[in-house]
């Protein structure tokens, strides 16, 4: 960028083209400039090294200009998109400069100008975008602790905003995902140097919430923006209006179709903290595959905007019973009629509405859009048709059934398959523009008109070979093979010299080409002129689209979750105001998918089972069973049905997570340090309403500390927060904290030997597991025995150490009970039943035998399982 100012200063010793290139350039320094040249796209200088390296095109180097080669990179302009599809997945923005100014009447270099950016945030073409997610872009402001978020997605015309705390940023972008985000220069959060997204800092003056509420009412045409359920002084509003000023940019200008401006309250939905969004591997696992997640297991939407939908679902469990019990019921219908079979292959044939909707407010809707869209309106009433009764299938139905009039429109004006780019033609239907038709039979009847007058002049000259033709190079010409080149008659006048004939034209065939082809040329201008006026009609009807398809995608969830339900074997959970989660033979859906035989298991909290304690060896299950609970109430929540026989659920404000350990390298921060910073927001947060899984806290210190703090923070959870607790540990001392607290209740996980192998039960039973699991499960996966035996001394060493330093004492008030004595080996008893010096050394050797043979007998059992 250095290298360029200086040569943008010394701009007059430039080529004219180069300084119209650098004028351009310095409105867009932070983008890369496709700079229009013919048929190419060309980037010059440190945009040239750098597409070059992104884009693995070869740089070259074009001519001079103030002394220097000029570094050059380019791509043909109709493979761009997939040039730009890879520049903006890498975060790049790219200024598109077209060729605006007519060649012909030029006198220096075409007029050329910036036509569009784009964005990672502001993708609409259909090629650019994932039709399963949203491409949201989002604005961020903050203020003393506060923070004001704005989000849109250009794609389906979504926007939004909201106000919360500083503290809830790592949560609101793993929920909104965004693909770009817009702060204000002086804004200072450490967080945003750390994100993998691209952040523009704009100029401070573009959040102005005053000019953002006048520009905002202004362009939804409104008084103010109160109808909304935007109130006076919400942060979010500043932001708002720089992500409206932002877009505009980038559409060249133009205004985008907005639904209109929605405010969310963090209270409407279930709060998932960053972590827990991770965790859960709702939408994506936690190495950033997208399967397998709930949404892989879940999506078999017939649509992109269905499964977007979806996403958006997974993401905002509801908190409103009635909300939820709405969805609930439409699933639930949809299942016993079985009519979910019919909708989805339906809406098989049903397109994309929502994106098309957007593309068609931008202008940029190609003729296969609004043909899709033609057949799509076409399938919406036999949609609604198939809809079941009663009153909330009776308001999607209604949605569904959008002005005859724009089908009509559409299906008059729009051939049946309309070419795929519209400067080619072939687009407008028969029939829709008296004079398309007419300039159109000029060139059809063209046909006639060659053959007829091929079929004269063989007659006219004898040369029976001579044919009448057209191409692109050479336009109309008589084609004589060089055998009769001496019979042309004196009218033919030579057009081209080919290897084995002539080509020829006479006056007559020059007129019809004049005519044939001007009649092309306008026929294809007012192709052009007909299809804007065409997206300027349909303009009204947007709103009206856009609820179509905001119908017609829930509808297509609705189908999905109830298909879904079917082949899962789900059930309806009933919502109650009590505090109790009590779900039977619940199953982790995801897990379950992947593997043969899952075990189901119950889980019950009430007011005297608030915290569990889950203990037992690893690999046992615990993990899965923990967020198993969590995926359970998030799908109850979200409408879903849900994988168990029975689920009662009582009211749920939140779910937490703290599972797993992962550094937090980029962040500065070790595993240790990012398992307490999320202990802390838990117990910083949670409310008997909430969720909260614990994994192994305290594991990522010594064992004293960690044992301490495991305690100490489940104690916490108990007598503070009251929270549905799922805590599962390793510090089996942990497991006497249900001797102190009465809703505190050990379950383990168990696992046996069978034929030299372990087995883990994956059942959930009541009580603590064994305390010596971990040395048995050793034993069970062929640990060499000496190695077994040492571990079992140190561990008698170690709990007797830790009694006479006084540990437990500190922890726990109950008195330890004592240890059980341990199960002698049975060959311990044959030694010590033996008398050495009575033993021939025959007899000993036996004696050596037989004792090795009772351990091998038993070297695979587990000393002291119940
Ligand atoms: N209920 C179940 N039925 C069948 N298989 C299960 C069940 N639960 C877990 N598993 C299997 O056991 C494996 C280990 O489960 P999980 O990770 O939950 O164990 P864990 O006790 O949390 O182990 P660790 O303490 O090592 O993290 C899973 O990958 C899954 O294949």
């Amino acid at each position: 960028m250095k290298r360029e100012k200086i040569k943008e200063n010394s701009a007059l010793s430039h080529t004219p083209m180069m300084q119209q290139y650098l004028a351009m350039k310095a409105e867009h320094p932070d983008k890369l400039l496709f700079y229009r040249m013919g048929d190419f796209y060309e980037l010059f200088f440190d945009d040239a090294v750098k597409a070059a390296k992104l884009l693995d095109i070869t740089l070259t180097t074009r001519g001079q200009s103030a002394g220097q080669p000029i570094k050059m990179a380019g791509v043909p302009h109709h493979a761009c998109e997939g040039y730009l599809a890879k520049l903006v997945k890498l975060g790049e923005s790219v200024a598109i400069a077209e060729q605006v100014g007519d060649p012909a009447l030029a006198k220096g270099p075409v007029e050329r100008k910036v036509v569009k950016v784009v964005t990672p945030g502001t993708l609409t073409d259909a090629a650019l975008l994932d039709d399963k997610r949203e491409n949201r872009l989002l604005a961020l402001v903050a203020h003393k602790g506060r923070l004001g978020l704005a989000w849109l997605s250009l794609a389906s015309g979504d926007f939004a905003l909201m106000d919360s705390d500083v503290e809830k940023l790592p949560s609101e972008l793993e929920r909104l995902r965004p693909a770009e985000v817009l702060v204000a220069d002086d804004t200072a959060l450490a967080l945003l140097d750390q994100l993998a997204i691209p952040v523009r800092r704009l100029a401070a003056w573009q959040f102005d919430p005053q000019a953002a509420a006048r520009n905002l009412a202004r362009h939804f045409d409104v008084h103010d923006l109160a109808g909304f359920g935007v109130v006076d002084g919400m942060l979010a509003l500043g932001g708002a209006g720089a992500l409206l000023e932002y877009v505009k940019t980038t559409q060249g200008g133009a205004s985008p179709a907005l639904a209109g401006l929605r405010v969310e309250h963090a209270s409407q939905y279930i709060e998932l903290d960053a972590a827990t969004r991770r965790n859960l591997e709702l939408t994506e696992t936690i190495r950033g595959e997208t399967a397998p997640t709930l949404f892989s297991l879940l999506d078999q939407c017939a649509t992109g905007m269905g499964s977007r939908l979806l996403h958006h679902w997974l993401h905002h469990p509801l908190r409103d019973h009635r909300a939820i019990l709405q969805r609930q019921s439409a699933i639930s219908a949809l299942i016993d009629s079985g009519g979910y079979v019919d909708l989805h292959r339906t809406l098989d044939e049903v397109a994309d509405i929502e994106r098309i909707a957007s593309r068609v407010a931008l202008r940029s809707a190609r003729p296969r859009d609004l043909s899709s869209l033609r057949d799509s309106l076409l399938r919406l009433p036999q949609l609604a048709a198939q809809l079941p009764e009663g009153e909330f299938f009776q308001g999607l139905a209604q949605a569904l059934a959008p002005d005859d009039a724009i089908h009509a429109l559409l299906a008059a004006a729009i051939l049946p398959e309309p070419s795929v780019v519209l400067r080619e033609g072939g687009v407008i239907a028969d029939g829709y523009s008296g004079e398309l038709d007419e300039l159109r039979a000029i060139q059809t009847h063209g046909g006639e008109f060659l053959a007829q007058m091929e079929q004269r002049e063989r007659e006219r000259t004898g040369i029976a070979t001579l044919r009448v033709e057209y191409n692109r190079v050479a336009g109309y010409f008589i084609e004589v093979t060089n055998s009769f080149v001496d019979q042309v008659p004196p009218d033919y006048r030579r057009r081209q010299t080919m290897k084995n004939a002539e080509r020829y034209i006479t006056p007559e065939l020059k007129q019809f080409e004049d005519k044939a082809l001007s009649a092309q040329e306008r026929a294809l201008a007012l192709e052009k002129q007909l299809y804007e006026q065409l997206l300027e009609q349909l303009q009204p009807h947007l709103p009206a689209l856009r609820l179509a398809a905001h119908a017609a995608a829930s509808v297509d969830v609705l189908a999905c979750l109830a298909e879904r339900a079917v082949m899962g074997r789900y059930v309806a959970p009933q919502f109650v105001d009590d505090t109790v989660i009590d779900i039977e033979a619940g199953r982790h859906p995801v897990v379950e998918a992947q593997i043969d035989d899952f075990i189901p298991n119950a889980l019950c909290f009430n007011l005297r089972r608030k915290l569990l304690l889950i203990t037992g060896p690893n690999m046992g299950g615990k993990s899965t069973y923990m967020r198993q609970a969590a995926l359970i109430v998030l799908l109850a929540h979200v409408g879903s049905l849900v994988p168990a026989t029975q689920a009662v659920i009582g009211r749920v404000d939140r779910i937490f997570t703290r599972i797993g350990a992962s550094d937090d390298l980029a962040g500065g921060r070790s595993t240790f340090m990012v398992e307490m910073t999320e202990t802390a927001n838990i117990l910083n947060n949670a409310t008997e309403h909430s969720l909260v899984l614990m994994d192994e806290v305290g594991r990522g210190t010594s064992t004293f500390d960690g044992l301490a703090l495991a305690w100490a923070i489940a104690r916490q959870l108990i007598e503070k927060n009251r929270a549905y607790t799922l805590f599962a540990t390793h510090y089996f001392e942990l497991t006497r904290l249900a001797q102190d607290y009465p809703n505190v209740v050990n379950v383990h996980l168990d696992a046996v030997e069978h034929k030299d192998k372990i087995v883990f039960l994956h059942a959930v039973q009541e009580g603590p597991a064994s305390q010596s699991y971990g040395v048995a499960v050793a034993q069970l996966a062929g640990v060499p025995r000496d190695v077994i035996r040492q571990a079992k001394r140190k561990l008698v060493e170690l709990e007797q150490g830790s009694i006479s330093n006084g540990l437990q004492g500190d922890l726990f008030a109950a008195p330890v009970p004592p240890e059980a004595e341990p199960v002698a080996h049975p060959a311990v008893e044959v030694l010590e039943a033996l008398d050495v010096d009575a033993l021939s050394p025959r007899q000993a050797l036996e004696k050596l035998y037989e004792l090795r043979s009772m351990t091998q007998v038993n070297r695979l059992s587990l000393p002291g399982k119940d």
